[in-house]
C-alpha cells in the first residue's frame, strides 16, 4: 500500500464512521445540548474533563463556550479541568492521579452544573471518578465515549446523557468526538439565540 493510499483510507474510514454515527448520535447530542442550555440559563456552568486527546477536546469545547463558536453571543460558563498544572500536579502528587478531576468536581461543582466527561474507552479511572463525584454533587453528566462506553456506561444514571461513538479505534472515536462537540456548540447557540 502506498502512503497516499494509506492516508486516503484514513479519510474514507473517518468519513464513513461520521455518516454511520449520525443515525445513533443526533438524538443524544440534541438531548445533551438541551440539558446544557438548561444548566447555563439557570446560572450553572459546565465542567469538562478527559485525558490526552480528550484533554485537548475539553479545552477546545470550554474555549468555544467561554469565547464564542460561530456567531457572536455573550460568553457561556465552562471550565476545562485539564489546564491548571498546579492543581493537577498537587492532586496527583499528594493523593493519586485518579483523583485529578474528581477533586476539582467536588470543589467547583454545584447542584445543577453539568459535567462533560470525555473518554474514548469509557474506562479512564480519572474520568470514571469524575462522573461519580458529579453524581455526589447532583450534577447531570454528559458522557462522550466510544466502543461500548466501558465502565462509564455502567455507572451513568437514567438522567445522564450518553454520546457513544460506535467504533473501536481511539483515533476514529476522537474524530467523531470533535464533530459531536461542534454540534453541541452549534445546538447550544441555536437554542439560546434562535434562528434557522
Ligand atoms: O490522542 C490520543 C490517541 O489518539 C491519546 O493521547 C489518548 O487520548 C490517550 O491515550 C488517553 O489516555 C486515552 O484515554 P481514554 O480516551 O480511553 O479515556
Ligand atoms: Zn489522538
Amino acid at each position: 500500500m502506498t502512503l497516499t493510499t494509506r492516508i486516503g483510507k484514513h479519510f474514507e474510514d473517518s468519513a464513513q464512521l461520521k455518516l454511520q454515527s449520525k443515525k445513533v448520535l443526533a438524538q443524544p447530542i440534541a438531548d445533551a445540548a438541551q440539558a446544557m442550555v438548561t444548566c447555563l440559563m439557570n446560572d450553572g456552568k459546565i465542567l469538562v474533563c478527559g485525558n490526552g486527546g480528550s484533554a485537548a477536546d475539553s479545552q477546545h469545547f470550554a474555549a468555544e463556550l467561554i469565547n464564542r463558536f460561530e456567531v457572536e453571543r455573550p460568553g457561556l460558563a465552562a471550565i476545562a479541568l485539564t489546564t491548571d498544572s498546579s492543581v493537577l500536579t498537587s492532586i496527583a502528587n499528594d493523593y493519586d492521579y485518579v483523583q485529578i478531576f474528581s477533586k476539582q468536581v467536588r470543589a467547583l461543582g454545584m447542584d445543577g452544573d453539568v459535567l462533560l466527561a470525555i473518554s474514548t474507552s469509557g474506562n479512564s479511572p480519572s474520568v470514571v471518578e469524575a462522573v461519580q463525584a458529579a453524581h455526589e454533587r447532583n450534577m447531570p453528566v454528559v458522557a462522550l465515549t466510544g466502543r461500548e462506553g466501558g465502565v462509564m456506561a455502567s455507572i451513568l444514571k437514567p438522567t445522564d446523557f450518553h454520546i457513544c461513538v460506535p467504533a473501536k479505534s481511539t483515533a476514529r472515536i476522537q474524530e467523531v468526538h470533535l464533530l459531536a462537540l461542534h454540534c453541541l456548540c452549534d445546538a447550544i447557540d441555536h437554542l439560546i439565540l434562535g434562528g434557522e
